[in-house]
């Protein structure tokens, strides 16, 4: 089986995500757009922080099928319905950050804003820090394909950037490359470090 020129790229980024905790005991799913059909996905179950270009699994974008019989990431259709929505996204990482988790709940409203941050500029198209940052919030769900649909339902009105956050749950963004999802990943990330150390400080 050949498989895309960004996976090792992806499984590398998997290694760095694992090393900063991002992806705890089995926590996080990671993948990769072949073409307009076809993606590669993290196989459910696996520590991601370790995972080698053996542990992704070729699936459909329209149907999540995995022509090879193993059990892609339980949150498929999440990546797939990006790959659906976004035809610009190539890679998409979904990781267990305390930050994000924690974050997700704290925040009451259907999105967090974020504004005032240099660090904005990590994401693509951001060029000032007095603009605001909207990352959508959705209420977890165990029924992923309810999960897709209602984030779907959103996106139709509102497209989607960067990523979006599950209560209690994650972080998922992606990129038009493994890099930019990366840099994104990275920069989302700092952002909710600082809002809840803003939050945190501020209440006293
Ligand atoms: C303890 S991880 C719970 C499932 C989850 O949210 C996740 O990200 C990993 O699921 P996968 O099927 O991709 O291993
Ligand atoms: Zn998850």
């Amino acid at each position: 089986m050949t498989y895309p020129l960004q996976l090792p790229v992806l499984v590398e980024a998997c290694h760095w995500l694992g090393a900063k905790g991002w992806a705890p005991a089995t926590g996080g799913n990671m993948s990769v757009r072949e073409n307009a059909d076809w993606c590669w996905l993290s196989e459910s179950g696996k520590d991601k922080g370790s995972l080698t270009v053996d542990d992704f699994l070729q699936v459909e974008i329209a149907t999540d099928r995995a022509p090879s019989g193993r059990k892609p990431s339980a949150e498929t259709g999440l990546h797939t319905l990006i790959y659906r929505l976004y035809p610009e996204a190539n890679a998409v990482l979904h990781v267990h950050t305390v930050n994000a988790t924690v974050l997700s709940r704290v925040e009451k409203l259907a999105t967090l804003k974020l504004t005032g941050y240099e660090m904005q500029k990590s994401l693509s198209g951001q060029t000032s820090h007095l603009d605001t940052v909207s990352i959508p919030l959705f209420d977890n769900d165990q029924d992923i394909p309810a999960l897709a649909r209602r984030i779907e339902i959103y996106a139709r009105q509102t497209p989607l950037s960067y990523g979006f956050l599950l209560r209690g749950h994650g972080l998922t963004c992606w990129g038009r490359s493994v890099a930019e999802a990366r840099r994104h990943l990275e920069g989302l990330e700092f952002l909710f470090e600082c809002e809840m150390q803003r939050r945190l400080l501020e209440r006293s």
